[in-house]
C-alpha cells in the first residue's frame, strides 16, 4: 500500500492514474450516456465539418463523430484487454511447458523462439486471415500474435526462479513439478508478468486499431477507434479531425496503459522485462550522536547503527547500536551465529538494505564522506568505486548469460569511464591479479565454465576493477572446500598487503576469522558483545565468544565424543529479552543479567566487552574444549 501511494505521488504515477481514470470512466459511461445519440442518423447533416453542435463534425450518415469516438472507447479497451488476457494465458502455458515437460518441452521453446522472430503485427494479420473478420477473429489473432513474446518472458522468468536454491530444495524434498510451479514459481513471477501485461495492453490496443483500420477487425454496425479512423480517412481532406480524433484516442489510451505499466514496475521494483533486484538503497537517517573529525587513515566509521524492519507485532530490530571503525590495511572480522545481524551490518554500510528496512546511524562515514548527508548519487559513485563486496555464492553474483570478462569490464565502463577496450584489458589484468591462469582465455568464458574457487576469485577481481579502499567479504569461503578456502583467504591477505585495502570479513567460522583478521567483532542478537584483537581470542572474556571458540573442532578433537555446541537457540530478533540477550544460554547468568542489558564497555587496552561476568571462569565450556587450541 505504501509503495502505491508513494508512486501515485510521483509525476509518472500521477499522470498514469489520471489518464487511466479518464479512459476507464469514458469506457464505462460514454455508451450509457451517449450510446443512442452516437447511433442517431441525420441525413440533413452528412459529412459536416466541425461546428458548435458537432465539435469534430459528422460522418457519412450524419452521426456525431465526437460522441462516436467516446462511445468506441469501451469496445476498443475491452477487446484490447481480452486480447492481452489471451496472449498472457497462452504465453504462460507455453512458457512453463518446458519446465513441466522436461526434454519433451524443448520443441516448444524452439517454436516460441522462431515465433518471437516474426513481427507481432505480421502474425496478427496471418491469424486474422485464418480466423476471419469480426471481433472474435481479431481478438484471437492479436492474442495469439502476442503470445510468443509472453511465452519467452515467462520462460525466462520461470528459468530464473527455477534455478534458485529454494526451488532446488523443494525439488530435492520430493515435491512434484506442478506443486513447485504453483507454490514456488508462479508467485515469484506474478509481478513482472502483470507489469508487462499492462504495457502489452497498450500494444494490443494499437494492433486492434490497425486491424480494424485495414477492415479485418470490427465490422459494422459495431465500431471501434480503428474502424472510425478507416471511415474518417476517406474524407481526410475535407475534415481531417474525423480521422485524427480516433487516432488521438488510441494514443491517449495506449499511453495510459504504458504509463500504468511503468508506474507499477517502479512501485513493485520490477523492470518492464523482468525482476530487478529490489536493493533500493535506504537513505540512512541520522540518529542521536554526532560524528567527530575522521582520523587520517580511517576508511570506515560506524556508530549507533540500527536496522529496523516492520514486524507482525511491531518493529523488529535485527541490528541494535553497532559501532566500529576500520583503518587502511586493517582486517576486521565479524563473527556470530546465523541471524546475529552480520550481513545486515555489511549491507547497511553498502546502502543495500532492502525496503522496508530502515537504517539509522549516528555516524556512517566512508573514506571521509558522510553517507548520512549529501547526494545519494554521489554516495553510490563513491561506493561503486571504493567499496568491493564479495558474497558467499559467486554463482548467483555473476550473470550466467554474460562472459566473465565482460561483466568485470562493465564495472569499469560504468564507474571509471574507460573505453570498452581499456575496460577489457583491465578485466584481464584483474583476473590475473587474483591468480587466475590464462586470464585472457578465461575472460571470454561464462561463469559456469569456472570452478567455485575461480568464480570466487573472479568476484574478488571484479571488486578490484576500481581501487577499493574497503572489501566487504560476506562468508566468502563458506561454499568452498578447505584447500580453495585457503587460496581465497591468502588472496584477501595479499590484497591487503599490496594495496593497503581494509577488509571486513564476515563469517560464522571463528577459525577463519582468527586466521587473517587483526581484530574480531563478536555479534550476538544484533549487538557487538565483544571486540578484541584476533591474537587475543584465546583470552576472550565474553562467555558467548568462549562458547563459539569451544564449538570449533580441530585435529585434536576427540571424535568419539559429541562435538561441543553452544547450548540453546539464538534469539529471535522479534523477541529480544529485556536484559542480556545471551542470558538464557549463559552458564554465568544470574537474575541481574536477565533484567539489565550490559553496556559495551571499553577497557584501557581498547578492547570492548558487554558482559556482567566477563573474565569469570566458565567451568562447563573449559572442560568441553581447550580454547587455546582453537586459535593456536
Ligand atoms: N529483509 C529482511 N526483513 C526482515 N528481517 C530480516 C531481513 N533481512 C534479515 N532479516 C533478519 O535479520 C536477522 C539478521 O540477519 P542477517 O542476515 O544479518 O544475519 P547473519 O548474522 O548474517 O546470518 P547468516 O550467517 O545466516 O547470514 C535475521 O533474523 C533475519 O531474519
Amino acid at each position: 500500500m505504501g509503495a502505491v501511494s508513494r508512486t501515485l505521488r510521483t509525476p509518472l504515477g500521477a499522470a498514469a492514474a489520471i489518464l487511466l481514470a479518464i479512459v476507464l470512466l469514458t469506457a464505462i459511461l460514454a455508451p450509457i450516456l451517449w450510446g443512442e445519440q452516437a447511433a442517431a442518423v441525420d441525413t440533413d447533416d452528412i459529412l459536416a465539418g466541425p461546428s458548435p453542435e458537432h465539435p469534430i463534425g459528422t460522418d457519412g450518415l450524419g452521426r456525431d463523430l465526437l460522441l462516436r469516438v467516446l462511445v468506441a472507447t469501451r469496445l476498443s479497451v475491452v477487446l484490447a484487454l481480452v486480447a492481452t488476457l489471451v496472449a498472457v494465458s497462452v504465453g504462460l502455458v507455453l512458457g512453463v511447458a518446458p519446465l513441466l515437460l522436461g526434454r519433451a518441452g524443448k520443441p516448444i521453446t524452439w517454436l516460441v523462439g522462431i515465433a518471437v522472430a516474426f513481427p507481432a503485427l505480421l502474425l496478427a494479420l496471418f491469424f486474422a486471415v485464418i480466423f476471419g473478420t469480426g471481433w472474435l477473429g481479431a481478438t484471437l489473432a492479436i492474442g495469439l500474435a502476442g503470445a510468443p513474446s509472453f511465452a519467452r518472458l515467462c520462460h525466462t522468468l520461470v528459468a530464473g526462479v527455477a534455478s534458485r536454491d529454494f526451488v532446488a530444495a523443494a525439488r530435492v524434498g520430493g515435491i512434484g513439478r506442478f506443486r513447485v510451479l504453483f507454490r514456488h514459481i508462479l508467485p515469484n513471477i506474478g509481478e513482472p508478468l502483470i507489469v508487462n501485461a499492462t504495457i502489452g495492453a497498450g500494444g494490443a490496443l494499437l494492433a486492434f486499431a490497425g486491424l480494424s483500420f485495414l477492415g479485418l477487425g470490427i465490422q459494422p454496425p459495431e465500431y471501434d477507434w480503428g474502424r472510425l479512423m478507416m471511415e474518417g480517412l476517406s474524407g481526410i481532406y475535407l475534415n481531417p479531425l474525423a480521422a485524427l480524433a480516433p487516432g488521438i484516442a488510441v494514443v491517449i489510451a495506449g499511453l495510459a496503459f504504458n504509463l500504468v505499466g511503468e508506474a507499477a514496475a517502479r512501485a513493485l521494483g520490477v523492470e518492464a522485462t523482468g525482476i530487478v533486484a529490489r536493493l533500493a538503497s535506504v537513505q540512512p537517517r541520522r540518529a542521536a550522536g554526532a560524528s567527530g573529525p575522521a582520523p587520517v587513515d580511517e576508511v570506515l566509521a560506524v556508530r549507533d547503527l540500527t536496522v529496523t524492519f516492520p514486524g507482525v507485532h511491531g518493529p523488529v530490530q535485527p541490528v541494535r547500536g553497532v559501532a566500529f571503525s576500520l583503518r587502511s590495511g586493517e582486517v576486521v572480522g565479524i563473527v556470530g551465529e546465523s541471524g546475529s545481524g552480520k550481513s545486515l551490518t555489511a549491507l547497511s554500510i553498502a546502502q543495500l538494505v532492502e525496503e522496508p528496512g530502515v537504517v539509522d546511524a549516528g555516524t556512517l562515514r566512508f573514506v571521509g564522506a558522510d553517507l548520512l548527508e549529501g547526494d545519494p548519487a554521489d554516495h553510490r559513485r563513491l561506493l561503486g568505486t571504493s567499496l568491493a563486496m564479495v558474497f558467499q555464492d559467486p554463482m548467483t553474483s555473476f550473470n550466467p548469460t554474460k562472459r566473465v570478462g565482460a561483466q568485470l569490464a562493465e564495472v569499469s565502463s560504468q564507474h571509471h569511464g574507460l573505453t570498452r577496450r581499456q575496460a577489457r584489458d583491465r578485466a584481464v589484468d584483474r583476473l590475473s591479479a587474483v591468480r587466475i591462469a590464462e586470464p585472457d582465455r578465461r575472460a571470454r568464458q561464462y561463469p559456469h565454465e569456472f570452478s567455485g574457487g575461480m568464480r570466487q576469485r573472479a568476484m574478488i577481481g571484479m571488486g578490484l576493477m576500481g581501487n577499493p579502499r574497503l572489501v566487504i567479504a560476506d562468508e566468502p569461503t563458506t561454499a568452498l572446500d578447505v584447500t580453495v578456502q585457503q587460496q581465497v583467504l591468502n588472496l584477501l591477505k595479499s590484497i591487503r598487503d599490496e594495496d593497503d585495502v581494509a577488509i571486513l570479513l564476515i563469517s560464522h567460522d571463528v577459525s577463519v576469522v582468527a586466521e587473517i583478521c587483526d581484530r574480531v567483532l563478536v555479534m550476538y542478537a544484533g549487538r557487538i558483545v565483544e571486540d578484541l584483537p584476533a591474537s587475543q581470542l584465546a583470552r576472550a572474556r565474553h562467555p558467548y565468544t568462549r562458547a563459539l571458540l569451544a564449538a570449533v573442532p580441530d585435529m585434536h578433537t576427540d571424535i568419539s565424543q559429541p562435538l561441543a555446541t553452544v547450548p540453546g537457540r539464538p534469539v529471535d530478533p522479534a523477541d529480544v529479552p529485556t536484559g542480556c540477550a545471551f542470558a538464557a544460554r549463559c552458564p554465568l547468568a544470574d537474575a541481574h543479567c536477565e533484567k539489565v542489558d550490559p553496556e559495551l564497555v571499553t577497557t584501557a587496552t581498547g578492547d570492548r566487552v558487554a558482559c556482567w561476568h566477563a573474565d569469570e571462569p566458565l567451568a562447563a565450556l573449559a572442560t568441553a574444549r581447550d580454547v587455546e587450541e582453537v586459535v593456536a
